[in-house]
């Protein structure tokens, strides 16, 4: 490892949190080709550490792990799975701050952020935990003569959990913890932009008591890594967040295994403002909507749809809420906006503002200056935008901001879901029976009504269309790893004589 290396470890309470290997059987584990990837800070570009490419024959070993590992973790009790669920909550509280600090680290959002989504994150596992002393099954009124009808709740087995760079931790838990309350093991295998928040969650599980084999953690390229699992027939969950392009892929590679799939892809989410709506307020809210994680949020509202009698109000208001947006270092107090993950995603941005502008929008910049380094975007609107432009029909992921005005409310449920995402939507208005036909309306998975916050652990998070398949969280969140097994019992004594 290069000098470099050891700067993260340095500014953590607990070095150990630190780790630069794979998490295979209760083991830290090498690359067994000697292959390693680095890992940048994004907002100085600084090389905080090493993953190893792991050989395809690792990803497998992670299998069998797991597969002999699934039978004990399955006959624990609910309850006795939910204790060991609690203390991993515990432990993920008590290194809140070194998770907060490698998350920024890697991921480049503001260090409140972090604090944020370790809270976020942890709330899910305690959800979890509960939830899994819930997985009732049912019986069923017998249409036979002497038998007893019913069904139970079994774990599907082991899952694999492909998870992005965004939400480093909190996708990761929201799947992980939901698994492991339904009694399966699972294969995490984290993005490579966010390899040390998953790595730390793995050492605080082995803390916790999760068994080796149970919780593994596995590197390497992304589509050789995702191969394995997809075409592995022990494995017979596969839950994935990360972009459409990527869910579609895994699908077709899953397809000859028949596994349950879960799919939370990619948005492009409306935020609709009724003509009802103080201008100021509804801009205020449609920034924090917007540039929260710097864009990089599924949930990020790309497409704002203002009705025609506020739109200049709101334009202006828009602009002075989004330029007291401060951009720089996350590690830095008073920022709100940290960097672009890397510079793909910065030429992304520009070239989708440089269409926009070619064919006819106005660009509104932030008046704060420019932020100097390669992966900094400072925050811009687009007005004036049409139906045509990247910036209405691709999800940007960057602080890009595209307002179309709309006449009527029929207008304004068109435009919504003139797309093919169909993840998250917002609509502000004061006026009941306007909130409830657009409500009706709007082809997403979830509508947030005058409220920018949405998430959280009881939520049925999730999309339709080309947004995903299932839901996280909630009370189905852990119906995604269960599977029902109905049974008849023939021959028996009725007390109704059916
Ligand atoms: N619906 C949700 O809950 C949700 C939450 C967060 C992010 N997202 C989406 O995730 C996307 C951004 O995340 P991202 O850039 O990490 O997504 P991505 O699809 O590029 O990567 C997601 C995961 O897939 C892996 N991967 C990448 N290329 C692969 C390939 N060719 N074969 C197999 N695996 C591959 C990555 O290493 C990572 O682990 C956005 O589209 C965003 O909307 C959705
Ligand atoms: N903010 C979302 C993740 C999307 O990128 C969530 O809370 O699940």
């Amino acid at each position: 490892m290069t000098a470099l290396s050891t700067t993260l470890s340095d500014r953590l309470q607990d070095p150990r949190l630190f780790r630069q290997y794979a998490y295979i059987n209760g083991k830290w584990t090498h690359g067994e080709g000697g292959r390693e990837e680095a890992v940048t800070d994004p907002a100085t570009g600084e090389v905080l550490g090493h993953i190893p490419v792991l050989e395809d024959a690792q990803i497998t070993a992670a299998v069998d792990a797991a597969e002999a590992a699934a039978a004990g973790w399955r006959a624990l009790r609910a309850d006795e799975r939910s204790e060991i669920l609690q203390k991993w909550y515990a432990q993920l509280h008590e290194h809140s701050e070194d998770l907060a600090t490698i998350m920024t680290l890697e991921q480049g959002k503001s260090l409140d952020d972090s604090r944020g989504e370790v809270q976020y994150g942890a709330s899910f596992i305690r959800w979890f935990a509960e939830e899994g002393k819930r997985t009732y099954g049912e019986t069923i009124p017998s249409h036979m003569p002497n038998a007893a009808l019913g069904s139970i709740k079994e774990p599907v087995g082991i899952a694999a959990l492909i998870t992005p760079w965004n939400f480093p931790l909190a996708m990761i838990t929201r799947k992980a913890a939901a698994a492991l309350a339904a009694g399966c093991p699972v294969i995490n295998k984290p993005s490579n932009e966010t390899p040390f928040t998953a790595l730390a969650l793995a050492e605080l599980a082995e803390r916790a008591g999760i068994p080796a084999g149970v919780y593994n953690v596995v590197l390497g390229e992304p589509a050789a890594v995702s191969k394995v699992l997809c075409a592995e027939p022990r494995i017979r969950a596969l839950s994935f967040t990360g972009s459409t392009r990527v869910g579609e892929l895994l699908m077709e590679q899953s397809a000859g295994t028949v596994k349950k799939l879960s799919m939370e892809l990619g948005g492009n989410a409306p935020f609709i403002v009724g003509p009802d709506m103080d201008p100021t307020e509804a801009a205020q809210a449609a920034v924090a909507a917007k540039y929260q994680t710097s864009g990089q949020d599924c949930l990020a509202a790309n497409r704002i749809l203002v009705h025609e009698s506020i739109h200049d109000a709101f334009i202006e208001a828009f602009k002075d809420s989004m330029s007291a947006l401060k951009v720089g270092n996350g590690l830095e107090d008073g920022t709100d906006l940290g960097p672009l993950i890397h510079d793909k995603a910065v030429e992304k941005a520009q070239s989708i503002v440089d269409d926009a502008v070619q064919k006819g929008a106005t660009l509104h910049e932030s008046t704060q200056p420019p932020v100097a380094g390669d992966n900094f975007f400072m925050p811009v609107l687009l007005t004036g935008i049409t139906r045509e432009m990247k910036v209405w029909r691709e999800e940007n992921f960057a602080p890009v901001a595209g307002v179309l005005p709309y006449a009527t409310d029929e207008e304004a449920i068109e435009l919504a879901n003139d797309t093919e995402y169909g993840l998250a939507s917002y609509v502000y208005s004061n006026d009941m029976r306007r909130i409830w036909k657009i409500m009706r309306g709007l082809e997403f998975g979830l509508v947030s009504v005058n409220s920018v916050k949405m998430t959280g652990a009881p939520v049925p998070f999730g999309g339709v269309k080309e947004s995903g398949l299932g839901r996280e969280g909630g009370s189905t969140g852990i119906e995604e790893y269960l599977e029902t097994k109905f049974f008849c019992l023939g021959g028996m004594p009725s007390a109704s004589g059916s």
